[in-house]
Parts: C-alpha cells; sequence; structure tokens
C-alpha cells in the first residue's frame, strides 16, 4: 500500500529531520538558489511558478499523492547543487500513471540524478518489472540507490553509470530494438536529439518515450537565448513534430513534457 506523505503542516518537521541525512553523502557544496516552500511545500523544479501563481499551484501539490519516501528525497535534494533538475511532484505522480496505464515491465531512463523520476517509475512497475537507469554522476547516484532502497525497489533497478549515448548504444547491441516499454530522456540538452533517436529505436511499437524540460523554462520562445542547449531542444521540438514514427502530445506539465508514442 503507498504511504502518501504528511499533511503540509509537518512539512516543515520533515526539512529538519532530513538536514543530518544529507550531509555525510551530500556533494560538499551549498546550493547557490534556495528552493521556494508554496503551502509547505519544498519546491525544487520552479519552472511553472512564472505561469501560475502560488497559490494555484500548491493547490496542484495539495492534491497530489506524494509517498512519503518521495517528500523525504525531495527535500534532501532541496539542500544539494542542482536541486533544481529534479521532476516536480506532480510530474513524478503523472510518469509513475502512465507506467501503470501501460502495463510498463521494461523501462530506461536517461538522466536519474538523485532519483525522484526514477523512484516513480519503479514504484509503479509490477515486482517482476526492470528500470535500466543511466547517470553518470556517482555521488548523485548514492543518493537515489538509499532511496530505492528505503523504498524496497533497489532489485527492479539496474544502473549504468558513464554516459548516456553509449550506454544506450550498447543496450541496444545487448538487448536489441523494440525491446522497452518506457524511455524518459532527462539528461543534457545538448544530446536530447541523440538520446530520442536511441530512445525511439529501443521502445517498442505502441511504447513511450517522454522529453523532459521541451520548453525549458521557456527559452525556446525567447529569440535571445542562443545556447547550444536550447537549440537542441528547438530542433528536437521541431523534428518530433514532424516525425511520422510517432504519435505525439506536448503536456505543459512543469518544464513542459512531449509524449511520443512509437507507431
Ligand atoms: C535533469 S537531471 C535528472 C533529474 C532526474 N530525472 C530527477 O528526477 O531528479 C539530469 C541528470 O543527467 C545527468 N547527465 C548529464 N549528462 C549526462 C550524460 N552524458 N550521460 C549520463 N548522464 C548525464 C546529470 O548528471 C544529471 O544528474
Amino acid at each position: 500500500m503507498v504511504r502518501l506523505a504528511a499533511p503540509r503542516r509537518c512539512q516543515s518537521l520533515r526539512v529538519v529531520f532530513c538536514t543530518s541525512a544529507v550531509s555525510p553523502q551530500g556533494h560538499g557544496r551549498k546550493p547557490k538558489r534556495e528552493p521556494k516552500v508554496v503551502n509547505g511545500w519544498t519546491v525544487n523544479k520552479q519552472t511553472m511558478l512564472k505561469h501560475i501563481s502560488d497559490e494555484l499551484y500548491g493547490y496542484v501539490l495539495d492534491h497530489t499523492r506524494e509517498p512519503e519516501v518521495l517528500a523525504e528525497l525531495r527535500e534532501e535534494t532541496a539542500r544539494l547543487p542542482g536541486f533544481q533538475m529534479q521532476v516536480s511532484p506532480e510530474q513524478g505522480q503523472l510518469m509513475g500513471l502512465l507506467v501503470q496505464l501501460m502495463g510498463v515491465k521494461k523501462a530506461i531512463e536517461v538522466g536519474v540524478f538523485t532519483g525522484y523520476s526514477s523512484l516513480c517509475v519503479a514504484m509503479a512497475l509490477p515486482p517482476d518489472g526492470k528500470l535500466v537507469a543511466l547517470e553518470r554522476d556517482e555521488k548523485a547516484l548514492s543518493v537515489a540507490r538509499r532511496y530505492w532502497d528505503k523504498a524496497g525497489v533497489t532489485h527492479k533497478v539496474v544502473e549504468r553509470v558513464g554516459k548516456a549515448e553509449s550506454t544506450l548504444q550498447s543496450i541496444i547491441k545487448e538487448e536489441g530494438g523494440n525491446s522497452y516499454d518506457f524511455a524518459f530522456i532527462d539528461a543534457d540538452k545538448a544530446n536530447y536529439g541523440v538520446y530520442y533517436e536511441l530512445a525511439l529505436e529501443l521502445v517498442r511499437p505502441g511504447g513511450l518515450v517522454i522529453v523532459d524540460n521541451v520548453l525549458f523554462n521557456g527559452k525556446v520562445v525567447d529569440p535571445e537565448v542562443k545556447d547550444r542547449g536550447t537549440n537542441a531542444i528547438r530542433a528536437l521540438n521541431d523534428k518530433i513534430f514532424k516525425d511520422d514514427r510517432v504519435f505525439t502530445a506536448t503536456l505543459t506539465v512543469a518544464d513542459g513534457l512531449t509524449l511520443c508514442r512509437k507507431l
């Protein structure tokens, strides 16, 4: 049975409680920016706050079922550099729902960080399901590992440490194409086009590739922004729009998600 997060009046207690758990495993640097707190929720992913009020977003969060173990991970990550990379609770809940709806047995994630989205997927998988988790940052993975363990899903997770492009190519060689049900892309943006092609090869017809950060904090529509990452996301969005290998929908959840069902 899923244990839900404590009501919001208890959230600040969790922040204090988790602090000591962070320091021994932490990255040793303090985050430059602080996460915002909305309705007692520590908000790591703040992109949507530009577009909707704190009040409305707080309402969404208050209606998001976040198991306690995920709430703890969110609080711990809030104290680490890069906390804003973590997917938001409502995105995590959506991903878990999609995994359940599709009856996913084999999933792959490109970009684990401290493990929030991987945990949402792993917890939604059946007991014999498998999530292959690709990440190059050992320190971030050490946090993820603790939470996979805490949630009792370690047996479902296969870690692949290293650069995602070569790992994806190895997996295609080892397991063949059309061998996964679900892929989530959330690593370095400059390589998104490469990850999309490899993920599309890996998933079976009817399987799903989810691309994260497709709105990139609004930068995709800012003509002043010309960095590699933003250009790569723009190029991929244009490509997916015309790609007749997939049926797609772009959601304005969190930083923007494109769902691509392989035809
Ligand atoms: C946006 S974060 C992932 C957030 C994660 N999905 C979550 O829910 O917390 C991106 C991660 O991709 C990893 N990454 C970046 N480039 C990579 C590469 N070339 N190969 C593997 N991992 C990479 C980073 O170390 C970082 O942890």
